[in-house]
Formats: C-alpha cells, structure tokens, sequence
C-alpha cells in the first residue's frame, strides 16, 4: 500500500494548512468513501501496445475516451522509485515546499496545490472568491502537485537541490517513456482520423510535460462536498495516467450516464482522449469527464502526462471555428479565473456564438 504515514502528525504538517485536520473553517465531507468497488473489475477497455488491435482501439476512441494499455514497457522499477521519491517530497512540511520551490524556475518545476488549474507560467489559477456558489463549500480541490514541463535543458540549476533534481531526472526519463508510447498510440489513431499532411503538428513532443499529483487523505465529514478534483475533460489530445496502488479516478460514461470506478492495475498506464483529440476528430472521439475521489485512509499519489499540438497549429474541423491550442487555452484560464470553471470545447463550436 501507497505511505501513509503512522504519525499522524507527521502528515498534516506536510498540508496545506486548510487540509489539516481540525481546522474549524471548513468541514468537507468525503464524498465516496475507499469502497470495496475498487477491488471488482471494471469495464474499461484494454489496448495492448506491443501489438495495437486497430478495431478495439477505434472502439475504445469512440465509445469510451479512456483505455487501459498494457505492454507499454516502462521499467516497473523507474515508477515505482518515481512514486517513492515523489512522496518524499510531498511528505516534507508544507511551509518547507513552498519555500524550497520558490527558489526554483517554474521553467523546471512549479509546485501548486488546491487547484490544477495553471498559468502558462506554472503558478496556480484559483478561481475568483466571489463565484463560490455556497458559503462553507470547499472552494478547493485537495491536491497538491509539481508541474514539471519537458522541454528545459537537463537539471537547469537544480544542482543546490540533489532531491528535486533526482526527481527532475526521473521524471525526464519517464517523460521520453510517455512521449513514445504517445506517438504510437496517436500512429495507431492517424489513419482513422482523417486530417491534412501535416501530421506531426498535432501532437508535438515540445508541448509535453507531467504533473504529479498527491491527493491527501481527508480527515472531515460534515456534509458539503469535496473532490480530489472536480469532473473534467482534459484539453491534451491525450493524457496518459498512472495511478498508483490506491485508486479515486472516476470516468463518466456516457452511455450508462454513470460514474465508474477505474481499478488501479500495477503496470498498466490509463489513456485520456483530452479536448483537442475530439476537435482534431471532429467529435468522432469524445474527451472523457473525469474526476478523483478522496480517501480517509490513504493518499493517493498519480502522475499525468499531458501532450498537446503545436501551440500555434491552427485546428480546422467542421464543428468547430478554426482555433489553435493557445486560443483555447486563453478561453479556459479566463473562464477558471471569471466563471469559476472551464467551459472548453463549445466555446469553439462554429455553430455557436460565444
Ligand atoms: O489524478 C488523477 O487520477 C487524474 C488527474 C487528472 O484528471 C488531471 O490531471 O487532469
Ligand atoms: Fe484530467
């Protein structure tokens, strides 16, 4: 089982504050609790990436927006000493992190927490105070996380700080894994989606970077809601998660319109259709809504890889006005920040006019 300290102490000081317990300003209550749910077998299903079966993975696309993939070939000991190391550090005081990544470029790795919503700068977004729906909800989602772009020149002045730069290593090799195993899943795609030549603008490597996530345990019950993160679609053209040991991911499927439990497999990887793969697609392929659950007895600790187009690659579909990435992404940080959510993809659709 994932660390989940025996101190109890030694974890909430590791908190933000308002994620510790007793604190009297909020009394979130967990809103699925770790349920026997996530020992059955789900549904989702699987691609093995040794030998890519072309039909399954276009009904994958089109009805699910998520599979499991096997065979990926990471090294099983690369993710674990990952997820090791990460909780070393996310296990060090709260105030201890905060200053220790101020004095790092957020061009190497931004450290943020109760929201995944970034800056392009890699500072966190909060949505602004006067959209919380309720007084007392939980205006946060309890993560934490380090975002940690791809691009950078190896351990850029890191050198002061041996554990952030160890991760920094790690999490440069395991980024090499993903955009591999992103460029072949996304080749397996190609032929079925139709586009113009330029392939490779759709999915470019440069864009590529991970998030690593803890989501802590949470110590309230009082009943207003509270998510590790709150339903999504994710705007990559794909995502490509590992959750580690303790699960919490749910997707929406909407062909059941139900939430469904995504089992934590060991050494399996999950891949996300994001936003830009169903406009690529023409909404052929869906963005699948997800969210995480949070746990009383364990965290949980997760780690994204997020691949996009060329930021200034223009997207022509026939639903959707001609829109690149970064249009996009200026319309979300500018719904995060003003309506408190992102809208995504409608905002493009050329039938509308936002
Ligand atoms: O931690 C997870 O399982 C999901 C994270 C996620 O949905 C995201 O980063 O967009
Ligand atoms: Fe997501």
């Amino acid at each position: 089982m994932q660390k989940s300290s025996s101190d109890p102490q030694a974890i909430p000081d590791s908190y933000p504050p308002c994620f510790r317990p007793n604190t009297q300003q909020y009394s979130p209550q967990i809103v699925d609790k770790l349920d026997d749910r996530e020992n059955e077998e789900d549904p989702l299903p699987v691609i093995d990436l040794r030998s890519i079966d072309l039909e399954k993975l276009e009904d994958a696309c089109t009805d699910w927006g998520i599979f499991r993939l096997i065979n990926h070939e990471i090294p099983l000991n690369l993710l674990s000493e990952l997820h090791e190391h990460a909780a070393r550090i996310f296990e060090m005081g709260f105030e201890s992190k905060q200053q220790l990544f101020a004095s790092i470029p957020t061009s190497a790795l931004s450290y943020f927490w109760g929201t995944p919503a970034l800056t392009p700068a890699g500072v966190a977004l909060y949505k602004d105070d006067n959209h919380q729906k309720d007084k007392g909800t939980v205006n946060y989602n309890w993560v934490e996380g380090l975002n940690v772009p791809l691009t950078q020149p190896p351990h850029l002045q890191l050198d002061g700080h041996p554990l952030i730069r160890d991760l920094r290593i790690l999490l440069e090799e395991y980024g090499g894994h993903q955009a591999r195993v992103a460029k072949s899943i996304f080749d397996a795609i190609l032929p079925n989606l139709k586009l113009c030549d330029e392939n490779e603008r759709y999915l470019s490597p440069s864009t590529g970077h991970l998030r690593v996530y803890r989501y802590p345990r949470c110590f309230y019950d009082k009943p207003t809601k509270v998510w590790g993160m709150e339903a999504h679609t994710d705007s990559s053209v794909l995502t490509i998660l590992n959750q580690y040991e303790v699960g919490g991911l749910q997707i929406h499927s909407e062909k059941d319109n139900a939430w469904i439990d995504v089992k934590p497999i060991p050494n399996t990887l999950l891949v996300h259709l994001g936003d830009m793969m169903q406009a690529i697609s023409d909404d052929k392929y869906k963005s699948v809504k997800h969210r995480v659950k949070l746990h009383r007895e364990s965290e949980r600790i997760s780690i994204g890889y997020f691949v996009f187009p060329e930021h200034d690659y223009l997207i022509r579909s026939s639903n959707y006005r001609p829109f690149t990435y970064s249009d996009f992404r200026v319309q979300v940080q500018q719904d995060v920040k003003t309506l408190g959510t992102k809208v995504g993809l409608s905002r493009f659709k050329s039938n509308k006019d936002f």
